[in-house]
């Protein structure tokens, strides 16, 4: 459909004995928040990699924002934004350096990046060595390298984990407006409130498969339980552990 951002149809994916990926499809829809739940080993990397367009599956087909996305096309990776690891930032260099390394990649002017830092409150740190920087400031460093080429779509696997509540929530603000700016956000995550907070739908995985898909509120009041927490263990039998 021409509103999907994303559109997933049996994939599958088998890495020697274990079928990480085992016949998923699903539909992401432009300006959508989106988010993908399941336990540790539900496959859920596995997917984003497939959708991503680095990693080929055995089975099925991914098309991103009209385009099939694999064989790699260079055609989409403007287009899409991928929060990297922090331990994926270049050694040694200070935040601003970070962020005009990755802006200069994608032929950005410098300004957009310094406004990028800005935007997610880093400007004070910007000459500090990213390896120096605390949790959540490495995590909104990563954001804003993931975001300083203004792609529509934008992947964050796990964003928040090992922050403490208070930057979680700061961080929580700040991937409102990337949304609320039109931009379609697909999120990984570990903490179920996060996901009830900003997630418009929720794919539940495990053992490679979607269990549910809907609104958090949907899913809540279906499966007649008091939040998601309950919703995911209700589904995979299993509390949400890291
Ligand atoms: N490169 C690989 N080679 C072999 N097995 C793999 C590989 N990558 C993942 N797996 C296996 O595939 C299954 C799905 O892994 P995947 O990383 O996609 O799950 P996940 O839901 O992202 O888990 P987590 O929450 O722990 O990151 C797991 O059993 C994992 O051990």
């Amino acid at each position: 459909m021409a509103t999907d951002a994303i559109t997933v149809e049996g994939l599958r994916k088998r890495y020697g004995d274990v079928q990480a990926v085992d016949g998923v499809s699903f539909e992401v829809e432009r300006g959508e928040f989106y988010g993908i739940l399941g336990p540790n080993g539900a496959g859920k990397t596995t997917t984003l990699e497939i959708i991503e367009g680095l990693r080929e599956p055995d089975e099925g087909s991914v098309t991103v924002l009209g385009e099939a996305s694999w064989p790699r096309n260079q055609a989409l990776l403007p287009r899409i934004g991928v929060q990297l690891q922090s331990s994926a930032f270049f050694e040694r260099l200070t935040a601003r350096e970070q962020i005009h390394t990755f802006a200069s990649l994608y032929g950005v002017p410098g300004g957009n990046a310094d406004a990028m830092l800005e935007k997610v409150g880093l400007t004070e740190k910007a000459g500090v060595r990213a390896e120096r920087l605390s949790g959540g400031q490495m995590q909104r460093l990563s954001i804003a390298c993931a975001l300083v080429h203004d792609p529509e779509l934008v992947f964050l696997d796990e964003p928040t984990t090992g922050l403490d509540p208070q930057a979680r929530r700061n961080l929580w603000d700040l991937l409102r407006d990337i949304n609320a700016e039109g931009r379609t956000v697909v999120l990984t995550t570990h903490y179920m409130d996060e996901a009830e907070t900003l997630c418009d739908r929720v794919a539940v995985m495990d053992h490679g498969r979607v269990l549910r898909v809907g609104p958090p509120g949907d899913l809540i009041s279906e499966l007649g339980v008091d939040s998601l927490e309950d919703v995911f263990l209700q589904l995979t039998g299993r509390e949400y552990r890291e």
